[in-house]
């Protein structure tokens, strides 16, 4: 079963007293398989947030079919299944944490656990301002609450929306370790962040949207990391001829090769093959680009 199936999403934001509006997604059809963690990125305006809201039935769509979960993101059973993380944070400043997280539980219609929350906000480093007021937190402290509410009820699908701003580069790591624990423990993860590198380091899969459309989707490994290239350096008097016969070509440069193996036997063989005639491996790395290299790329040809 997909988590998130979506086709031909449309969104237009009626203006008042105006014929025209401002048309936000313009025919989206994204499919987000179950178990996968995956990154919507694009530029400002791109939709977004829109999308996000479309898929939790918080915006009512002006055309097209959302189904997340096997079924209707408007159904409360369905919604208890989702832990939501929002760009815009509104949390009750006189609240304590603890007081905060409870009613968040109450409101999935979870039996209140107040060890568990306890334990959620231990996971995501606010043990220490579990009773303070909400209102006296920083920037980076509310966004990690709003994390554990999103996680309350070990969700099956977290959706977030730029979760580490105003989070320091320490506790992105952090987060980045929660995210990755959730992905294991087998929820589907779905990812806007303008962070790239984040979206890289966590995502398997991702899509490219600008201007409301979907411009790429697909395995991180197949847009960016470079699939099946790879660069490879071998020390010197290494013979030419010989590894091009095993597939490796001459990248110009002392040493350095390419090579397209279409998974990691098929380069170990080459490999294998390499060092019994002589070679000497001394690095080996995918020949591909990052992820804001596709993105540059791919709004450049979109232009
Ligand atoms: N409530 C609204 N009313 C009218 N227009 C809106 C509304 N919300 C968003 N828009 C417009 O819809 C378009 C898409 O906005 P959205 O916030 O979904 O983009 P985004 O990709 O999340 O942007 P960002 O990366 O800047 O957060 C923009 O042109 C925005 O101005």
């Amino acid at each position: 079963m997909s988590a998130i199936e979506v086709t031909g999403l449309r969104k237009t934001y009626r203006r008042a007293f105006s014929r025209t509006g401002n048309d936000a997604l313009r025919g989206v059809d994204l499919t987000v398989p179950e178990g996968s963690a995956f990154g919507l990125i694009g530029p400002n305006g791109a939709g977004k947030t829109t999308f996000i809201k479309a898929i939790l039935g918080i915006v009512q769509p002006t055309g097209g079919t959302v189904k997340v979960l096997g079924g209707s993101p408007e159904d409360p059973r369905i919604r208890e299944k989702i832990g939501y993380l929002p760009e815009r944070l509104h949390l009750p400043n006189a609240w304590t944490a603890v007081a905060f997280l409870h009613t968040v539980a109450r409101l999935k219609r979870l039996k209140p656990d107040r060890a568990a929350e306890l334990r959620l906000l231990e996971r995501v480093g606010l043990a220490h301002a579990a009773g303070q007021r909400i209102g006296g937190y920083s920037k980076g402290m509310r966004q990690r609450l709003g994390l554990a509410a999103a996680l309350i009820g070990s969700p099956s699908l977290l959706v977030l929306d730029e979760p580490t701003d105003g989070i320091d580069p320490m506790g992105r790591v952090e987060v980045r370790a929660i995210l990755q624990e959730e992905v294991r423990r087998g929820t589907t993860l779905f990812l806007n962040s303008h962070l790239l590198a984040e979206t890289e380091r966590v995502c398997d899969r991702v899509a490219i949207l600008a201007n409301g459309r979907v411009l790429r989707e697909g395995r991180l490994e197949e847009l960016a990391r470079g699939g099946a290239r790879w660069a490879v350096r071998f020390a010197p008097g290494a013979d030419a001829g010989t590894l091009a016969s095993v597939g490796f070509q001459s990248a110009g440069s002392e040493g350095l090769f390419h090579i397209e193996a279409a998974d990691p036997a098929a380069l170990n063989t080459a490999l294998d093959k390499a060092r019994a005639a002589g070679a000497l491996l001394v690095e080996l790395r995918r020949d591909g680009q990052d992820l804001e290299a596709v993105l540059t790329a791919t709004m450049g040809a979109a232009a």
